[in-house]
């Protein structure tokens, strides 16, 4: 009786689903949607930039697909562009997804930035997270750290690959990369060092029975373990996002299998929150027992959140100007605080590392730009390869920034931005209802002839032209008002990060015939990066 009754909800919820696809308005060519999954299987095990292009070739700027028994409509189209992505926060595209259903559970809608759909909250998250990360001494820390990271990740690569041998190791380098940008937003974020590149570090030489180099210092056990646990719990919460989008709530509650799944990722996201509200509790403590001079000097995040709009933030503003600021002068919660911390770890730690190991591997397949990368790098630092990276090097630099933003042109790291609006719009010739989900597919832009000259070139001198549309020249970090506000921080990370790689080693990938291995998320991450890596002559 219970597996008849199972059957016919399923039959009546397929059949339902398919005579809302047929009587859709304003129906779109794309690919038809299988019952339940909808275009899951299609959008999810093919890469996401390719899936993208050939929806464009195939049905042209405007198509459709299904996800999660929600509609979402692709546009390609440069011309739709501009409507999309304006700077005013009147538009009706300032949210990126509706925010419901189980997805809301897991990231609450009305917190943080990144997935706040309410514009007042979100401007005011926004505008105390933009005042953190684009202060001097955030931007000074993310350096330091950017330094320090590089040193201590050299150590272990000296150390577990005798890179200063004749004969260059083979070594995986995305693996690192991935504990590098951990580290190095861990301690931006929480002003608490983790140590996930040390970990690896000690699994690889036990595995490899090596005798420690006695340079390599390695902290207590316990505190590798405890960073290990929270920045896996992390991860998993993050991947999590992408799981509650593109399961429908079906599959994902009843299930079997998913619904454990489920289930985890709720347990997950608890002993996270717990987490967290340990580390705020005790940082208001030691700031409150500190001196302001001594509070002053803090550069990390969940600090500087703490401080901020309280007697302690010497940038407080005068507290009886006019309504709208009335909001954005109130410290924040806690609450408020924690889904900021989220956002600027999930916001920096995958993007910077899977764009590191795209970068990488065009630097190293493209013979001649690491040539010039070579060159540039050298002149400022005339063979000196142990002295940190400062702000003035970075400042001399033309070359490395322009290979940066041709990378994020030729490989884009994100190849489509969600928006939804909220109120009813026309757009690409359509009227469409409040509730729209849209994905600007940017790869449209990216290759397209009317904005580039041999868009299928791989030119980083392109961007030496100074009247390149200025949204073009940061196309890496997204457009409009809700576009990337760590953009200042990551151009600091990666170009210093390029000067303390190439300064010393050389690379060269095992295979340059081989594509580089990405997988789709909202995201593009890279699956490996095998390369050689020698110490530079
Ligand atoms: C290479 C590194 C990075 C890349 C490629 C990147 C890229 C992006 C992109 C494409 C967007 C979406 C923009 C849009 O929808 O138009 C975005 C949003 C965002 N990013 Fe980044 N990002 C990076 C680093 C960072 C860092 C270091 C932080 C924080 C310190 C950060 C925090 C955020 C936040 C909070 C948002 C949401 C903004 C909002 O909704 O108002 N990102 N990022």
């Amino acid at each position: 009786m219970i597996f008849t009754l199972i059957f016919a909800t399923i039959i009546l919820y397929i059949i339902q689903s398919y005579y809302k696809y047929f009587t859709r308005v304003n129906p779109l060519p794309g690919p038809i949607p299988l019952p339940i999954i909808g275009n899951l299987k299609l959008s999810v095990f093919r890469n996401a930039d390719k899936f993208y292009s050939e929806l464009k070739r195939k049905y042209g700027d405007i198509c459709e697909i299904m996800l999660s028994g929600r509609r979402v409509i692709i546009l390609s189209n440069p011309k739709d562009f501009n409507k999309m992505f304006t700077m005013s926060t009147k538009s009706p595209y300032t949210t990126r997804f509706p925010m419901s259903g189980g997805l809301a559970d897991i990231f609450p809608p009305t917190f943080g930035v990144s997935s706040n759909k309410d514009i007042k909250s979100w401007r005011y998250n926004r505008h105390l997270f933009v005042q953190v990360v684009m202060s001097s001494p955030y931007l000074q820390g993310v350096l330091n750290w950017t330094n320090k990271c590089f040193f201590e990740l050299e150590s272990y690569l000296n150390d577990l690959y005798m890179i200063n041998e004749n004969t260059p190791r083979e070594i995986d380098l995305n693996k690192w990369i991935v504990r590098f940008t951990n580290d190095v937003t861990a301690v931006l974020t929480f002003g608490e060092r983790a140590y996930t590149m040390m970990a690896y570090y000690e699994v690889l030489s036990k595995e490899d029975n090596r005798k420690r180099s006695s340079e390599i210092k390695l902290v207590s056990y316990n505190t590798v373990e405890k960073s290990e646990k929270f920045i896996e719990s992390f991860k998993i919460y993050l991947g999590g996002g992408t799981f509650f989008i593109v399961v429908p709530r079906l599959l994902r509650n009843y299930f079997p299998g998913l619904k454990g799944k489920t289930q985890r990722l709720y347990a997950n996201r608890d002993y996270l929150y717990n987490a967290f509200s340990e580390l705020i509790t005790q940082r208001r403590k030691e700031i409150e027992n500190e001196s302001i001079d001594e509070t002053i000097n803090r550069r990390d995040m969940l600090s500087s959140l703490i401080i901020s709009n309280t007697e302690r933030d010497t940038k407080r503003k005068d507290s009886n100007s006019h309504s709208e600021n009335e909001l954005h002068n109130k410290p924040m919660t806690d609450e408020q605080i924690r889904f900021n911390l989220i956002d600027a770890f999930s916001g920096s730690s995958d993007t910077t590392s899977n764009f590191i190991s795209i970068l990488i591997y065009y630097i190293t397949k493209y013979p001649e730009v690491k040539k010039k990368i070579f060159d540039e790098i050298d002149n400022i630092f005339n063979g000196d390869i142990t002295r940190p990276v400062t702000q003035n090097d970075i400042k001399e630099l033309k070359y490395c920034p322009a290979v940066i933003r041709e990378v994020s042109r030729f490989h884009p790291i994100l190849p489509t931005l969600p928006r939804y609006i909220t109120e009813p719009d026309n757009l690409a010739g359509y009227n469409w209802s409040a509730g729209t989900q849209f994905y600007f597919n940017i790869t449209g832009i990216l290759q397209h002839p009317s904005y580039w000259e041999d868009p299928e070139k791989f030119i980083p001198e392109r961007f030496f032209d100074d009247q390149l549309n200025k949204d073009l020249r940061n196309l890496l970090f997204g457009f409009g008002v809700r576009n990337c506000p760590g953009y200042k921080s990551s151009m600091i990370e990666l170009q210093c990060f390029l000067c303390l790689l190439f300064r010393k080693y050389d690379i060269e990938l095992v295979d340059p015939n081989v594509p580089l291995k990405t997988v789709i998320g909202f995201l593009t991450a890279c699956l490996e990066l095998p390369v050689r890596i020698k110490l530079r002559k």
